[in-house]
């Protein structure tokens, strides 16, 4: 099966025969079908207790969680309800094999979801693990369309770790400001910049101070603000898997008093390693254990900060209510406030962390076919501002790429092949973007079919003095491997011998790079389709933060007619 590798023996017969079932993507005999039926459409909540248009599924946000077994067909039938607006839906964290234009990622593998349509997704879920769904077309995941994806194992498989409950915690951040207001900004000239969020939200729940609200309705008592309770019991062990969201905010997620053992992160499983708190980005989900041991006649406090940028909103608060206490009940003391927020090293430190768990390792071939180094910038291109990789800001085309690849439509979209590095010994990543040259361009990266890559994300200075931001790079269609992470700028000679990690790296499908640092992935071309490579903060891939892939789109099979009528694709055959 493509991107499956069998995983290190390390002794472990039990593991080593769990993990090779694990990574078999023919249908288990159990396989089951679960199908959802979804409306999206703009409903008036108060998530924060300020009323505000959301988008909804089945009129929540979140929508509803996902639930399936590995080797399942989840089939979900959205049906755009928004009226005036279209729509698409990412499956993110499934890769798609064989169904790449169920992907859900509007201009590369799909035209958008028309008003009033209704579009199938169908497709297997062949790993365990967390995984998310959120729109992909323009700004909407900032309006509240996301929710949770929970895959778990076949029937008489076990997890390689004990738990008595599972529990889901989706954080977010959150604006007061419409999406079409924020969108309308970043491509302005003077450029409006969103700001930092007025609230972060726990299970789609926060608080924001009515008195500041001004002619807004707002409403301090309303029940849809009031805090998400985790209710324990004491003794026992809860398995929370914590998923971002975030439209920009970097987090640090902590229960007061209680440890959390990371264990899974992006259907991973973790070497399990305990922290105080969890520094979590944009796209990433984990799963963390948490034992019920502390002092049970009182509740604590759980703290959503924010983290890498200067925060200005204040911390997003859950309660951990120890049962039988009053759910409501105050915890008697102050919420954490978190590490320092600049503190890069504590972050980075972190990341370092995280390595695959013994018996569950899929090491990645020792050598790579290709290095692409992808320099993060911001730069200004004809008076607006936008972010860009090797000098070129991304911009989607009108014909869905999935489509004008397998049909030829060559005239849609830039045929030069995009840089493969910059210019290394003239460019400074400490100081602000200049970057004069900067461009946009809708080209793609082709990948030879079965290739193995490797993906230098080089972070720098934005145009801001002093500055460089934490980007959590998201990659469609696959898993990879984190090789490494390091500060300043990655050497080609030695950083590989010195920094990778060919052992045991951890595969995530979202990665952060640092402030002013590097990250090193490595995956293998092996699934046929286009797939999007980008900035998971919102406002950063709309102006341009990101890149395409194609590879062995000749073997994808006929493509379904519902993704097409945009663009050039109205005009080819349907059947
Ligand atoms: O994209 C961004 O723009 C602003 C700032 O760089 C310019 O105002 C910011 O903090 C971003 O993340």
């Amino acid at each position: 099966m493509e991107g499956c590798r069998a995983p290190l023996l390390n002794g472990w017969i039990t593991p080593f025969i769990m993990g090779f079932l694990l990574c078999m993507s023919i249908p288990l005999a159990s396989a089951k079908v679960r199908r959802y039926r979804w409306e999206v459409t703009y409903e008036l909540q108060s998530p924060d207790c300020l009323e505000k248009l959301v988008i909804a599924i089945n009129g929540r946000t979140p929508g509803p969680t996902i639930m399936a077994q590995q080797g399942d067909t989840v089939i979900v039938e959205v049906k755009n309800g928004l009226l005036t607006e279209n729509t698409a839906i990412h499956w993110h964290g499934i890769r798609q094999i064989g169904t790449p234009w169920s992907d859900g990622t509007e201009g590369v593998t799909q035209c958008p979801i028309l008003p009033g349509e209704t579009f199938v997704y169908k497709f297997v879920v062949d790993r365990p693990g967390t995984y998310i769904y959120h729109a992909h077309y323009g700004m909407q995941r900032s309006a509240g369309l996301y929710g949770s994806i929970h895959v778990s194992l076949p029937d008489g498989i076990s997890e390689p770790f004990a738990y008595d409950y599972d529990r889901n915690i989706v954080l977010n951040d959150w604006w007061h400001k419409t999406t079409h207001e924020q969108a309308a900004g970043l491509s302005s000239i003077p450029f409006v910049w969103v700001k930092e969020p007025q609230s972060l939200l726990i299970n789609g729940r926060g608080w924001f101070n009515c008195s500041q609200a001004g002619t807004a309705v707002c409403n301090s008592t309303n029940p849809q603000c009031s805090p998400f309770v985790l209710t324990v019991v004491p003794g026992k062990t809860y398995r929370l898997r914590i998923s971002s969201l975030a439209s920009l905010s970097a987090f640090n997620f902590e229960i007061e008093g209680h440890n959390m053992t990371v264990v899974e992160t992006d259907g991973h499983y973790v070497e399990p390693f305990v922290v105080k708190n969890l520094n979590i980005y944009s796209g990433e989900t984990y799963s963390v254990l948490v034992v019920a041991d502390q002092e049970p006649s009182r509740n604590y406090w759980a703290a959503l900060n924010v983290v890498s940028r200067k925060p200005d909103t204040p911390t997003g608060l859950a309660i951990f209510n120890y049962y039988p206490n009053h759910p409501r009940r105050r915890p008697p003391t102050a919420p954490p406030a978190g590490p320092l927020w600049n503190d890069t090293e504590y972050r980075l430190n972190q990341s370092l962390k995280i390595r695959a768990r013994r018996g569950y390792v899929y090491p990645p071939p020792t050598t790579t076919d290709r290095v692409i180094t992808l320099l993060n910038t911001q730069n200004r291109i004809d008076g607006h501002t936008r972010w860009a990789v090797n000098n070129i800001s991304f911009t989607l085309p009108h014909t869905p790429y999935l489509i004008a690849l397998k049909h030829k439509l060559h005239h849609t979209f830039s045929q030069s092949a995009p840089p493969e590095t910059y210019d290394r010994a003239n460019y400074d990543i400490f100081k602000q973007a200049a970057n004069p040259n900067a461009t946009y361009s809708d080209a793609v990266y082709r990948l030879k079919f079965n290739s193995t890559v490797d993906i230098i994300l080089q972070n720098a200075n934005s145009m801001v003095p002093n500055n460089s931001e934490t980007h959590p790079w998201h990659l469609h269609g696959h898993d990879f491997w984190v090789l490494g992470h390091g500060p300043g700028v990655f050497d080609p000679v030695n950083d590989p011998l010195r920094k990778y990690n060919l052992v045991d790296p951890i595969m995530k499908n979202t990665v952060a790079v640092h402030p002013y640092g590097w990250t090193a992935i490595r995956f293998v071309a092996d699934n046929p389709g286009v797939w999007a490579f980008h900035c998971h903060i919102e406002s950063h891939f709309f102006m341009g933060m990101g890149i395409v892939f194609e590879e062995g789109v000749e073997r994808v099979g006929r493509l379904p007619a519902a993704i097409m009528g945009c663009g050039d694709s109205h005009r080819l055959p349907r059947h």
